[in-house]
């Protein structure tokens, strides 16, 4: 990855949980103090919107609520923020996106209009149209293996390059053909990988961060672990080998074999970390995890992952 990248974006990024309260609610009280609390955990960055933010659940009058918030206090106190304009509906993505730019932030992340899989040409005249209302504030398009569409990394090499105002992608890595192929097409493009693969995604050469779930357990743990790959590479390795145990043993079970959805499982990760008053509710219809689970794994998690609760 030796080609000059768009743009400088990198590090450990948080994601915002909604607090949701028992009238499916959001409480924006919470919320506030929640960012506080990741602001005081000195992560490199905030972003909003991701699935764990559950975009796919906000009227627009929230949507506008929330992103004001996050971007009024982290303005304040000098803290790089990401929106979150996505939504399955281009038409609405550009609305959410025209507003978000006038709030200022380092970059906004989108999907791919998401119901109908878009075609390489369609992906670019969506992404072009994009980056026209985005007015100069550098856009990340979100590619999970969820999505409708999910772009190899030749094909989405060629999509952002005919979409200069692309500057990154956040997107689920793979094997080790995976990496090569990334750094064959992908290196101009800062790529944010999922937050138990960081350590490795630094160490093929390809990562430059990762909008993280390891954040969602404990900020300032994988702060301190983020900070740490740029002086021990290896140690890094191994603690994300016992992270990645961990969600295997532990978190994953929830969506394979119970079915709940990834942001469900981000809750649960916060719950069990018990860092900030956000609980384990979604928005209806999704469905929750008993907040009794978090709790029995707070013990679990502290013990099999101590780094990251020190
Ligand atoms: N995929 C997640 C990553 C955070 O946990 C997201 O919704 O952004």
């Amino acid at each position: 990855m030796t080609a000059k990248k768009r743009h400088a974006i990198a590090g450990n990024w948080a994601t915002l949980l909604l607090p949701i309260g028992v009238g499916d609610e959001i409480e924006f009280a919470k919320l506030s103090e929640e960012i506080d609390i990741l602001i005081a955990a000195g992560v490199d960055g905030i972003y909003s919107n991701g699935t764990a933010g559950e975009f796919h659940s906000q009227t627009e009058a929230e949507f506008d609520r929330i992103q004001s918030m996050l971007a009024e206090r982290c303005t304040e106190v000098g803290m790089n923020f990401v929106i979150g304009a996505c939504q399955p509906d281009a038409r609405i993505t550009l609305e959410r996106l025209r507003r978000a730019a006038l709030l200022k932030p380092l970059a906004i992340q989108v999907i791919l209009p998401d119901w109908w899989p878009v075609t390489d040409q369609e992906a670019i005249d969506f992404l072009k149209g994009a980056v026209d209302v985005a007015n100069g504030v550098p856009l990340i398009l979100y590619n999970p293996p969820h999505a409708k569409r999910v772009l190899a990394p030749e094909e989405l090499g060629r999509i952002c390059a005919a979409a200069p105002g692309v500057i990154g992608a956040k997107v689920a890595d793979g094997d080790k053909q995976w990496y090569a192929e990334a750094r064959q097409h992908l290196s101009e493009l800062s790529l944010f990988v999922p937050g138990h693969h960081l350590a490795t995604g630094i160490a093929e050469g390809v990562a430059a961060g990762s909008f993280s779930n390891v954040c969602c357990l404990s900020p300032r743990g994988a702060q301190m672990w983020t900070a740490s790959m740029q002086e021990d590479i290896h140690a890094a390795l191994g603690l994300e080998c016992r992270i990645c145990k961990f969600m295997e043993t532990h978190i994953v079970p929830y969506r394979q074999r119970l079915g709940y959805s990834n942001a469900a499982l981000d809750k649960l990760l916060c719950a069990i970390g018990n860092w900030g008053p956000v609980g384990t509710r979604l928005r209806w219809p999704y469905r929750s995890i008993e907040m009794s689970e978090a709790e029995r794994l707070r013990d679990v998690a502290r013990i099999e992952l101590s780094e990251l609760f020190g």
